[in-house]
């Protein structure tokens, strides 16, 4: 899997992040295909340790909905953060997890809130309506499972941290450098990720509730006219109290909870 780490890379995310995450394996590589292909691959093939992946670059990095991730195309430039978190999991209810993660990753971007780091549902981080953070979730069963067994979640992240053309991506990207220029891979990782796993620990707790004001706080659609990839369209009442996106709509307000679908604000292209 993946080919030697470079130096720099692999002993600033090792002395960096694994002493903040016990109990996780922290592991740097410099390519791969995906982050998250990989953790799912080791997930069926039975392995589902808590394990941190990070790689300098992707070759076939994943979206939402089977698009592709780009890549930064300057790996050596860190311009971009790519990692997947491993773990099992056991919620009672497993909606609103992808909207609690982003929550998570915009608060350790952005604490106060000063750079107008934004939550675009269910779990896209934007700055002034430029997306500067994808989350791609999945889960895995165990091949013995109960119905209520653990199942072994992978989230995957990709932040803009350096300057990147918009190739192909249907939102025009942000980047971190652009209010934050020293920041660098390690460093950004270094303050994502042990939150990320507070906020999982917590979701599996107590569900979506603690979020919720939260990702209100940061909600970008919230009192917009948006449109979805099915054909919806009205006003964003923003987010209920189980995760669903609120569409008030000609038939009524509509609740969104599929993650097959895809919103954006009115005028701007899918
Ligand atoms: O915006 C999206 O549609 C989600 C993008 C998720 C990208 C990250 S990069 C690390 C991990 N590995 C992948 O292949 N995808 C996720």
């Amino acid at each position: 899997m993946g080919t030697p780490t470079s130096a720099w890379f692999e002993e600033r995310i090792a002395a960096a992040v694994a002493p903040l995450l016990p109990g996780f394996m922290v592991e740097a590589v410099a390519e791969i295909d995906s982050t998250n292909t990989e953790l799912m691959r080791r997930a069926r093939a039975g392995r589902t340790d808590p394990v941190l992946l990070v790689a300098e670059r992707q070759t076939a990095g994943r979206g939402r909905l089977g698009r592709p991730w780009q890549s930064a195309q300057q790996p050596e430039a860190q311009s971009s953060l790519t990692f997947s978190l491993g773990m099992p999991l056991a919620p009672a209810d497993w909606s609103g997890l992808s909207l609690a993660v982003g929550v998570s990753v915009a608060e350790s971007l952005d604490p106060t809130g000063a750079h107008k780091v934004g939550l675009k549902w269910p779990n896209d981080i934007w700055v002034n309506d430029s997306k500067l953070v994808g989350i791609l979730i999945e889960t895995a069963m165990p091949q013995t499972a109960q119905p209520d067994a653990a199942r072994y979640l992978v989230i995957g992240i990709g932040i803009n941290i350096g300057p990147r053309e918009a190739d192909g991506m249907r939102t025009p990207p942000a980047w971190l450098r652009q209010w934050q220029p020293e920041a660098s891979a390690p460093e950004v990782l270094q303050s994502v990720a042990e939150p990320l796993v507070r906020s999982v620990l917590a979701f599996e707790a107590h569900g979506f509730a603690p979020f919720a004001e939260r990702f209100a706080a940061r909600d970008v659609l919230r009192g917009r006219e948006v449109t979805l990839s099915d054909g919806t369209a009205g006003l964003c009442e923003g987010v209920a109290w189980g995760g669903e996106l609120q569409v008030r709509t000609d038939a009524g307000l509509q609740l969104i909870s599929s993650d097959e679908v895809s919103v954006r604000p009115r005028g701007m292209s899918f």
